[in-house]
């Protein structure tokens, strides 16, 4: 793969992205694809992530990725004690469909671990959440456990995306594609995955506007499964989205800064 942003990456995701590609050639030398995919073939076999929310979505219930990061670009520390077995064991208890767990480290203050103990410690189907430029992230994310990745359309172009999501189908993940505009939502429908996440939040400038859904939504067909991502944080959030008809929810923040994210999970959609 040689183009490594596409010409609409906003500057925080080039970061990203350059540092994610330094990662890979870092980790090669110490772990080689050939381990990697004996690693991922050795896990047991993936828990259902898109499964377990058409299984609410189609009945029109809520589904909720609920998100576990300790620290993010824009807002900082989140959660400081921060322990993901107790976090993921609360999300179950709450209510949750799946669980997204941050594995960067030098942006969100990730771990692979984060995501291996979230993993152990509930039931849940788990997404890795983090930057995926190569097939070695996707070898990766299978061999720690992961049980679906996620693609930044922000930051890929569109034979990127088809060339990762193949990778991922072919070993058991599955996918997540994330939007921010039109032009990404083009791209995004050529792939074969059902799951379609609309990010709120704009990446050149942080500002959450929960508007980015209401404009997208619609180009989501119904074989497709809707996902609003960031910035959702009251019942009236919730009730906006319900009564469009979008019940896929990914949020983090809100959750992050409860006592007991679980807790505040009922209490937004109880
Ligand atoms: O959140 C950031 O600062 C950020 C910066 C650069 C790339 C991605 C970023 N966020 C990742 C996310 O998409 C959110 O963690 C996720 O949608 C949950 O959002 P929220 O409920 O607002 O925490």
């Amino acid at each position: 793969m040689t183009n490594r942003h596409n010409d609409r990456t906003p500057t925080i995701l080039r970061k990203i992205v350059d540092r994610k590609w330094q990662e890979v050639d870092e980790r090669k030398p110490k772990t080689s694809i050939a381990d990697l995919k004996a690693m991922a073939g050795d896990q047991p076999p993936a828990r259902g992530f898109a499964h377990a929310l058409r299984s609410r979505i189609e009945q029109q219930q809520a589904a909720v990725i609920a998100e576990i990061k300790k620290a993010s670009p824009s807002k900082g520390i989140l959660r400081d004690p921060f322990e993901p077995e107790v976090i993921a064991e609360s999300y179950e208890k709450g209510g949750a469909a799946c669980l997204s767990v941050l594995t960067d480290q030098d942006f969100f203050q990730g771990h692979e671990d984060y995501l291996k103990a979230a993993r152990a410690a509930c039931s849940l189907p788990v997404i890795r959440k983090d930057f995926m430029v190569a097939p070695y992230q996707v070898y990766e994310s299978r061999a720690i456990g992961a049980d679906c990745i996620l693609l930044i359309a922000a930051c890929l172009t569109k034979d990127q995306m088809q060339e990762l999501e193949g990778i991922a189908h072919e070993i058991g993940l599955d996918v997540l594609v994330e939007v921010h505009n039109g032009e990404e939502m083009d791209d995004a429908l050529t792939l074969s995955t059902p799951l379609v996440g609309i990010n709120n939040r704009n990446l050149h400038t942080f500002e959450v506007s929960l508007d980015t859904t209401f404009d997208l939504y619609q180009r989501i067909g119904s074989d497709r499964l809707a996902i609003t991502e960031s910035g959702i944080m009251t019942r009236a959030d919730v009730q906006a989205m319900t009564e469009r008809g979008i019940y896929g929810f990914l949020i983090g923040e809100s959750f992050m800064r409860a006592p007991d994210p679980g807790e505040k999970l009922q209490e937004l959609f109880s």
